[in-house]
């Protein structure tokens, strides 16, 4: 289960990012749709004017009724407060269609850029490596991709909404205000440096405290994650009480981080409330003085007044934009940090492109050769592979054993390109991998792993998974293959929903699959949880064959299919890879008297390589292996 990492000890105050790519990337985004940000931005400037317009009117009908109350009367005003009053209505409804507009603008930009950022970041998983997936939990990635790419959005929309409104409020206002009294303006504006250093410090808080509670509350999907995906083992250990408990713990120290950072976005909505209050204050106490004096008319104080309080609501609004920036920020460098990681395994410069000889009927494929190739897992000391050198014939069948932990499974992780070598080079059919598109290589190499992972697809939609990717990706310079998979049908144009039928044949799940009342249309739950172990495995192994891979690796892939089955699948794979080359991982050796060449791995070395019988004769590693399983099973029997 993850370790909860304690957020506080980190370095959450420095931005995990540089700043100049953060701000190139920010208004590469942003100018992407700057076109609707300028218009957005353009029925703000309209809102602004229509509304501010109002307090000018106000003032004049104030100081009209004053007027008339000292002289001849309200009567004779009284068409002329309605006008007012009617063209003031005017303007609030024009002030708010604006607004409408105003906001459809800018939150459809923000909308765009969250669609953008969202999918650059799927694309981007797509293209790292698995030394990414090994080194970062999938809840946290899941965090990244969901949580953080809508406070984007949110950075976007809501910053430049309101940092915008509030200018063209503050111009438009102060402007009216310093025509009417600069010295009352004056003091409107007294509280503001002290006010801004506050605001500064709190600013410095928010940021380091909101990268606190996003990564806490990735380390929660991290727990929430693992817990899901490993429900029956928790239920088997009993011990859903300890995981509830550790579950708590973390959650109590989410809302203890939330709170903090809750307190401190209060503080800043209430200084910004402070700074709309203080200055009515400073406006009633002054501003009064001065029509008492004389020296300010009713009309004008009360629609510098106006002013005031038109400003609050854009002030106050200041205080949220501040807590959404910063948040925004924290989440940007996030999706940042994986947005800039380089992939370890990368495509060869176009002008260095090679490509892989044809796949022709009938002519051997699928050569793979293994030079001078040692291999360590990122960031560990050891080598896990040494000095590996091995060639395996186009058209043959090869088996590679070893001990557990002997470097079997990476070794063919070498030949997919999941890494590459830290020293050496791997060819397939002549041509060194780091010479051909990645995508052509694996669209070219059938890898069916240990662990058989199942989409929550029907049984069809995950057999035909791989033909999706090559009928719908044009960067992979494969057709999707036509010819049939069954022995002796030796037709070379063949339709997908047939071809599905004879992989799952030669997969030996046709029996399976006739059980089920959908046939095919079976849907089988996340990650194929609805399946057994060994269904499972053989749905792989169709989804693999119907590629029609030059090379086809089985990683312990019939494990968990009795040997009878195995036989059967084996004979079918005889056939059908005639011509391709097939690698087969396993701790059984009951069927390898009948592959073309055996690889013994030991700590990372080719200890020994031969048919059975030669290694049987030799009477090494090989032969003592095959004598421990056969006193093995004969005590079990
Ligand atoms: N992602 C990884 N990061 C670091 N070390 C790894 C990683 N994957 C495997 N190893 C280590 O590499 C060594 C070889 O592992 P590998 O899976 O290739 O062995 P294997 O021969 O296929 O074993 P098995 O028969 O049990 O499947 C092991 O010591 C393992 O701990």
């Amino acid at each position: 289960m993850t370790q909860q990492t304690d957020s506080d000890n980190n370095d959450a105050d420095k931005p995990s990012v540089d700043r100049t790519v953060r701000n190139r990337k920010l208004w590469e985004y942003f100018s992407r749709y700057k076109g609707w940000f300028a218009i957005g931005a353009v029925f703000l400037g309209l809102t602004n004017i229509l509304n501010l317009a109002i307090p000018a009117y106000i003032g004049d009908a104030v100081q009209m009724m004053r007027d008339a109350v000292g002289g001849e009367g309200l009567g004779t005003v009284r068409g002329d407060l309605i006008d007012i009053g009617l063209m003031i209505i005017a303007l609030a409804i024009g002030g708010g269609i604006a607004r409408v507009f105003s906001r459809i603008f800018i939150f459809n930009a923000g909308r765009h850029i969250e669609f953008d950022v969202r999918n650059e970041m799927y694309s981007k998983l797509g293209t790292l490596s698995a030394k990414f997936f090994n080194g970062m939990p999938t809840g946290d990635i899941t965090s990244r991709s969901a949580n953080d790419v809508s406070y984007i959005r949110l950075l976007y929309a809501i910053s430049f909404l309101h940092v915008i409104n509030t200018t063209i409020a503050y111009s438009i206002a102060m402007s009216r205000m310093a025509d009417i009294s600069w010295k009352l303006t004056l003091v409107c504006l007294v509280p503001y440096p002290v006010i801004l250093y506050f605001l500064l410090m709190i600013m410095r808080a928010l940021f380091r405290q909101t990268k606190i509670v996003q990564a806490q509350m990735s380390d929660i999907s991290t727990k929430v994650q693992e817990n899901l995906g490993g429900v029956s083992v928790v239920k088997c250990y009993a011990i859903e009480d300890r995981e509830k408990e550790s579950f708590g713990l973390m959650n109590e120290d989410y809302y203890g981080k939330s709170m903090k950072l809750a307190t401190i976005r209060g503080g800043m909505q209430s200084l910004m409330t402070l700074v709309a209050g203080v200055g009515t204050f400073a406006v009633l106490i002054v501003g009064t003085g001065m029509v008492i004096d004389g020296d300010l008319k009713l009309g004008a104080f009360v629609e510098f007044n106006s002013y005031v309080v038109a400003l609050a609501f854009p002030t106050i609004a200041m205080g949220w934009v501040f807590s959404v920036w910063n948040r925004g920020l924290a989440a940007f460098d996030r999706v940042l940090e994986i947005l800039q990681i380089e992939p370890a395994v990368l495509d060869p410069a176009p002008d260095e492109q090679r490509e892989l000889p044809a796949l022709i009927p009938g002519e051997k494929r699928g050569a793979v050769r293994l030079e001078n190739v040692s291999f360590a897992y990122p960031d560990e000391d050891e080598p896990v592979l040494r000095d590996i050198d091995i060639d395996i014939e186009a058209g043959s069948t090869v088996a590679i054993v070893g001990r557990t932990g002997s470097g079997k499974t990476t070794l063919v992780k070498l030949i997919s390109r999941l890494y590459d070598p830290t020293e050496g080079t791997v060819y397939i059919d002549g041509e060194p991998l780091p010479k051909l598109p990645l995508r052509d290589t694996r669209s070219e190499v059938g890898f069916v792993s240990q662990e058989p992972f199942l989409f929550s697809m029907t049984i069809g939609q995950n057999v035909r998974f791989g033909v999706d990717a090559l009928e719908y990706d044009e960067t992979v310079h494969r057709e999707p293959p036509t010819r049939a998979l069954l022995t002796g049908d030796k037709r070379e144009d063949v339709s997908q929903q047939e071809r599905i039928e004879q992989a799952v044949r030669v997969a030996g799940l046709e029996p399976d699959i006739k059980g089920f009342t959908k046939g095919l249309d079976t849907l089988v739950g996340e990650r194929g949880v609805t399946l057994s172990g060994g269904q499972k495995q053989r749905v792989t192994i169709a989804r693999a064959l119907l590629v029609d891979p030059r090379i086809l690796i089985l990683d312990d892939a019939l494990s968990s299919v009795d040997t009878k089955t195995e036989e059967v699948i084996l004979d079918h794979l005889d056939e059908l890879m005639a011509d391709r080359t097939s690698i087969i991982l396993t701790h059984r050796f009951n069927a390898l008297a009948r592959v073309d060449k055996i690889f013994v791995l030991e700590d990372g070395r080719v200890v020994e390589a031969g048919s059975h019988d030669e290694l049987l004769a030799k009477g090494g590693t090989y032969a003592e292996m095959c004598e421990r399983q056969r006193l093995e099973e004969s005590l079990k029997s």
